[in-house]
Order: structure tokens, then C-alpha cells, then sequence
């Protein structure tokens, strides 16, 4: 049988060049029910994402879910899309040309690339452009601070189903979480003090994470319990006591049980026990995204202002936040 996806050049052998391969999780290319289809198409048939048998799956997933949901969430893009386009590729395109750049400006040679797991760039592409191009030693980092099957092993997933094929494959390094680091836990203090001293201290503060079916929880993921240590190590930074600060868990899909408690009826809850100025804050989202810019800042600050809260604000995502890609040349610097 012939390897798959081999080009001329993958018979060279070792040329000595270096790459980072930064993996976020892609969006659609356009704010279209077209677009934003193909998009959830590819999303929601990963197994890593939707752990239910396949075949029952793909009657639900093309007989209802892709029927109603594109047209749905196309009309959410709508609203965050920029003339950049999607908020998290123009954010992720910015976060590599500063890691470049930093990295340029420390001596190192190495090259920097973005791939999405779903979509484009695609990690395929992406990977095989790097082997033509010389690049024997990939330093793969997922977007991702806090490890999730569903995103950082799905994001393996894609790196392996590629290099399966070659022949001759490069040394790789997979940086599988970031979510204790130092250099990550501080930059997010940072930015969320600054908020405190433009903003004032809120009542609370809510740090908001990516849910995930609880299930995943009893099968053994480590992200709920990574999210938490994230959210300890960043109150201990800020010198928050217990009580100053929540953690909650957004942007549940499907019926099922998700993490909680959930980010929307904590929204509704906190008003009526008397908290009624909050800062919200995405510890799980390295980009502004659809979740964090439509789903926080405008519905859950809906909720809450609705419920009778007074002040509600959403604390950015650390993007290209200069903090953060020092952060990055970091986690990487060990294998350059
Ligand atoms: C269906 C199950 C899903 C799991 C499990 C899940 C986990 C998960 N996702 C992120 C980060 C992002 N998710 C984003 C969008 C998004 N997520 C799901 C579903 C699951 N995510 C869907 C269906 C969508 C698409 C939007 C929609 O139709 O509602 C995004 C934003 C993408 C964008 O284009 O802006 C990010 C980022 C994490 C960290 C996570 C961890 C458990
Ligand atoms: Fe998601
Ligand atoms: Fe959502």
C-alpha cells in the first residue's frame, strides 16, 4: 500500500529547521448558514467532541441538529463579526505574527504557524507545507490552558491522522496543558487587576469556562479539575478570598448534564442574593470568540441586568495581549 499524503520531498530526510505550530479550534469562514453548516459538520462529527455511539449520532447530527443550528448560530456571527472577520481568527492570526515576532527578536530561528482544527488553515495543510518547506522539529502548542479531550486531544488526534501517513516524520513536542503555569496564571491576574483598579473591585468575580458533558468528568477528563486549580491559583494571585470570587461553566449543547454550575442561571441567581456587580472572566478562551463576546458580554450580561444586576462587565481574553505571547515563547522555549 502507498503512504498517504507523501510528496517528493518527505524522501529528504532530516533538513534541520525548526517550527511552533500554534492550534486553536476554528470558526466559520463566513457569518452565512452556508458556511457556519460545513463548519459545525466537521466540528460536531469529531468523536472527541460528541461521545455518543456514531451511528444514532449521525441521524440526530444531519437529521435535526444541522437542519435548525446553522441558521441560528449564523445569525450570533452576524453579530460579533468584524470587517476582519471572525474575532477568532483575526485574533489568532495577530497572536502568531506577535509570537514570531517575539521570538525573531530573542535570535531564534524557528518558524511560526497557525493551524485550526476545524476549518482553515487546516492542520493537514499546514503540516505538509511545513515538511516541504525543511521543518523536521514541530513544537505543537493547542490554544487551550486548561486539557480537554474534546479540544487538546482532538487536536493530537488531528496532528497523528496526518503524520500516518509519512514516511519520514519529525521530532514533535505537544504541550497538552498550560492551565498552573506561572507565566499564564500571572498574565491572567494582570489583566483582570487592571480591570479591577479602571473598574473598581466588583462584588464578585465569575470565571466563566467552556463546559463539557459531566459525563466526561466521571470517564476520567481532567478539565473540570484543571479549571478549578486555574481559578485558585489566579484568586491567590489577586489575593481574593473565598466568597469574592465563583466559578461557572457556559455554552452547554444537548440535553444532556453538563459542568456547572451553569454561567446563564448563576446570571439570574446573583442578583437576587443581593450581588448585583460582577466581572466575568473566560480563563478557558485564549481568543474572543463567539462564546465569550455574544454568549458573555451580550446574552449573559442581558441575564443579569435583567434579574436586576446593576454592573455587569466581561473581562477580555488574554489575544495578543503582549503578557501572553511572552507566555507562549515560553511554554515553547524548552524545545527551540
Ligand atoms: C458539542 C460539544 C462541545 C464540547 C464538548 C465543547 C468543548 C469546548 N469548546 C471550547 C472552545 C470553543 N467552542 C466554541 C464553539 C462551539 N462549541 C461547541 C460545542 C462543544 N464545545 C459548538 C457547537 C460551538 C459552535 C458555536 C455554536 O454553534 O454555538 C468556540 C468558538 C468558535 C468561534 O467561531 O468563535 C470555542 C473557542 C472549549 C475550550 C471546550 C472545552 C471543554
Ligand atoms: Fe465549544
Ligand atoms: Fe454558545
Amino acid at each position: 500500500m502507498a503512504l498517504k499524503g507523501l510528496s517528493k520531498q518527505q524522501g529528504h530526510g532530516p533538513r534541520g529547521k525548526k517550527a511552533v505550530l500554534l492550534l486553536n479550534l476554528g470558526t466559520p469562514d463566513a457569518p452565512t448558514p452556508k458556511a457556519v453548516r460545513r463548519y459545525l459538520a466537521e466540528f460536531l462529527s469529531d468523536p472527541r467532541v460528541v461521545e455518543i455511539p456514531k451511528l444514532l449520532w449521525q441521524l440526530i447530527l444531519h437529521g435535526i441538529v444541522l437542519r435548525v443550528r446553522p441558521a441560528k448560530s449564523a445569525a450570533l456571527y452576524q453579530q460579533i463579526w468584524t470587517e476582519q472577520g471572525s474575532p477568532l481568527m483575526d485574533i489568532s492570526l495577530r497572536q502568531r505574527d506577535a509570537l514570531r515576532a517575539l521570538l525573531a527578536e530573542q535570535g531564534s530561528e524557528v518558524r511560526v504557524e497557525l493551524a485550526m482544527r476545524y476549518g482553515q488553515p487546516s492542520v493537514s495543510s499546514v503540516l505538509q507545507q511545513l515538511h516541504s518547506d525543511g521543518v523536521d522539529a514541530i513544537t505543537v502548542l493547542p490554544l487551550y490552558p486548561q486539557y480537554s479531550a474534546p479540544t487538546t486531544g482532538s487536536a493530537f488526534d488531528a496532528v497523528a491522522k496526518e503524520l500516518m501517513g509519512w514516511r519520514y516524520l519529525p521530532s514533535l513536542n505537544f504541550i497538552n496543558s498550560y492551565h498552573d503555569r506561572p507565566e499564564f496564571i500571572s498574565a491572567l491576574a494582570a489583566s483582570i487587576r487592571r480591570d479591577f483598579e479602571v473598574n473598581g473591585k466588583p462584588q464578585k468575580l465569575v470565571l466563566s469556562y467552556h463546559g463539557m458533558p459531566e459525563r466526561n468528568l466521571h470517564l476520567g477528563d481532567p478539565y473540570y479539575c484543571l479549571c478549578l486549580k486555574t481559578s485558585r491559583l489566579v484568586a491567590e494571585e489577586l489575593g481574593l478570598q473565598e466568597g469574592e470570587y465563583m466559578n461557572t461553566f457556559q455554552s452547554r449543547f444537548g440535553k444532556a448534564k453538563w459542568l456547572g454550575p451553569y454561567t446563564d442561571a448563576t446570571m439570574a441567581q446573583l442578583p437576587t442574593e443581593g450581588v448585583k456587580d460582577v466581572a466575568v472572566v473566560c480563563p478557558a478562551f485564549s481568543a474572543d470568540c463567539l462564546e465569550t463576546l455574544e454568549e458573555i458580554a451580550g446574552q449573559n450580561r442581558e441575564i443579569f441586568e435583567h434579574a436586576g444586576g446593576e454592573r455587569f462587565r466581561y473581562i477580555p481574553a488574554l489575544n495578543d495581549d503582549p503578557a501572553h505571547i511572552d507566555m507562549m515563547a515560553k511554554l515553547v522555549a524548552p524545545y527551540l
